[in-house]
């Protein structure tokens, strides 16, 4: 799905035009202006001319690569190959319009009360209309106006979901709204900007009002990729010894993922050498998959060289709910406060974050809890060990304590093969030893640039199955980190507000 910015979103009605202006003209205006999402909402036209009309809109919002959005008309949308569709609590039921229009479109759902956000955000919708606010001429309203109060309210019953608030919004209570109100995502819009006599005007208004309270998530996502872009480069060109004490399940495949995206793999779990291994490697990666009472001592002499040298950490606590040697090695790496990136599946993070994590044997079972708790068990995880947490599942989460980061990126053929998670591991640990600076955006770029390997690995014609898929990761994780800008195209990244 792309990503989405909810920050002004035009509604429109074509019976709102301005006499000497046109429908068209009119959505164009708005779209020089800024609006950056846009639903059709007609409702008084037949079948065969919507469609006809939908065409028109969407190929404007493609030149302005703005989304559109068909309200109620779940076949209109499907017509035209739209964006997504938005409905209201008298329209197709949710579960039935994401079975018909499919995962990868946006379903944004009418909410006027808490129990009908709660239901649709249990339901999976990707955004809220939040309405109607206040009063409004363009629509005959049969439900309350909430105010700021209810909006307020009704956001602080739900997770943390894209939103957008409606009815009778204009600049000046726009701007009250937003300054009052903690996570509303943008202002959707009818008359103001329909009726408007220079719709642009408008708009630049609206917009530049509505940028003091919500960041563009492009921008986000932009910064990270340039930074991710930036570090393979520096991968690239100083090579980075990474130190790897890791399982025997994943160590060969670790090497050449190391070697792929241009760092120099040593997998030693020597302990005569790992103080002087510490002089010369950029990282040390540690992974507790076939831990040993000897290699739990090697580690801990490594995290503490390591440590003391300023080299980065990355711990990754394989199975760490599963036995009590796992638990009790677990808390004893985390508590030596030498760990600079914990990263572990959902169930791993989740039972170190004692937020209900799950497992059988190393590998994660059940979800997350909903992207609250996900976002909660890595944030806090990180405050409580000073470092950064990453969680690795369906959606993987990242956090340096203050800020949470989810990326959408990834394959599902990733879950089918054994050690895609410590290749992760490894990853961050080349990213971490030549990139320093940042460690929250490395990780998460190291996850991008694994995530996205993947989805290009899936789509060869070579690969038939997990087999195929295991070597094709190695080799585009080696052809994205030598055209690092691909991230541009594939990156999904959403900083999530708690
Ligand atoms: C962004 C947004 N929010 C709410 C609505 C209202 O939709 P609905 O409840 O389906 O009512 P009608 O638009 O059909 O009158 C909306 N369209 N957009
Ligand atoms: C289309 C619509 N839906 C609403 C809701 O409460 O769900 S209020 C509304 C009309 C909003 O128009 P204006 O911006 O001109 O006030």
């Amino acid at each position: 799905m792309v990503t989405v910015d909810y920050s002004l979103y035009l509604v429109t009605d074509s019976s709102l035009v301005p006499h000497d202006l046109t429908f068209l003209g009119q959505i164009e205006k708005a779209l020089e202006g800024g609006v950056t999402l846009v639903q059709l909402r007609e409702k008084d036209l037949d079948t065969g001319p919507f469609i006809e009309l939908a065409y028109k809109v969407k190929a404007l919002t493609r030149q302005f690569n703005v989304p559109l959005i068909i309200n109620d008309r779940i076949d209109v949308a499907l017509a035209i190959d739209a964006d997504g569709v938005h409905i209201g609590q008298d329209d197709m039921p949710l579960t039935q319009a994401r079975q018909l229009f499919g995962n990868d479109k946006i379903i944004g759902v009418s909410c006027n009360t808490i129990e009908e956000a709660q239901i649709a955000v249990h339901q999976g919708a990707d955004y809220l209309g939040i309405g109607a606010v206040w009063n409004t001429a363009t629509k005959k309203l049969t439900k309350k106006t909430l105010g700021i109060q209810g909006v307020q309210d009704i956001l602080a019953a739900i997770p943390p979901i894209p939103n957008v608030v409606i009815g009778g919004i204009k600049l000046d209570n726009g701007k009250e709204l937003l300054e009052n109100t903690t996570g509303v995502s943008g202002l959707s819009i009818v008359s103001g900007i329909m009726a408007a006599p220079d719709a642009k005007k408008a708009c630049k208004e609206l917009l530049s009002m509505i940028r003091n309270y919500v960041v563009n998530p492009m921008t986000v996502q932009n910064e990270i990729v340039e930074y991710a872009i930036k570090a393979i480069e520096h991968i690239k060109t100083k090579s980075p010894l990474v130190h790897h004490m890791t399982n025997n399940v994943v160590i060969n495949d670790n090497a050449n993922a190391t070697l792929a995206v241009g760092a120099s793999p040593i997998m030693s779990t020597n302990d005569e050498e790992v103080n002087d291994i510490a002089k010369i490697n950029g990282s040390m990666v540690l992974n507790m998959g076939t831990l040993s009472p000897k290699m739990a001592e090697t580690m801990s002499m490594a995290m503490k060289s390591n440590h003391d040298l300023g080299h980065p950490i990355v711990f990754d606590p394989v199975g760490a709910a599963a036995t009590e040697y796992r638990r009790v090695h677990t808390k004893k790496f985390l508590e030596s406060g030498t760990v600079t990136v914990l990263k572990g599946n959902t169930g791993e993070i989740l039972y170190i974050a004692e937020r209900g994590g799950k497992s059988r044997g190393v590998d994660s079972v059940g979800g997350n809890g909903g992207e609250e708790n996900a976002a909660l068990a890595v944030k806090e995880t990180a405050q409580k060990y000073n470092c950064i947490v990453a969680m690795t599942g369906e959606i993987d989460y990242v956090s340096d304590g203050h800020r949470v980061f989810a990326i959408e990126n990834g394959d599902n053929l990733l879950a089918c093969i054994t050690g895609s998670g410590c290749m992760v591991s490894s990853i961050v640990g080349c990213f971490t030893a030549v990139n320093r600076d940042n460690y929250l955006y490395a990780t998460i770029a190291a996850i991008l640039l694994v995530t996205i390997a993947s989805e290009k690995a899936t789509k060869r014609s070579d690969v038939q199955g997990p087999g195929t898929f295991r070597s094709a990761l190695i080799d585009e994780l080696y052809n994205v980190s030598n055209k690092p800008s691909i991230l541009e195209e594939y990156a999904k990244i959403r900083e999530v507000k708690l």
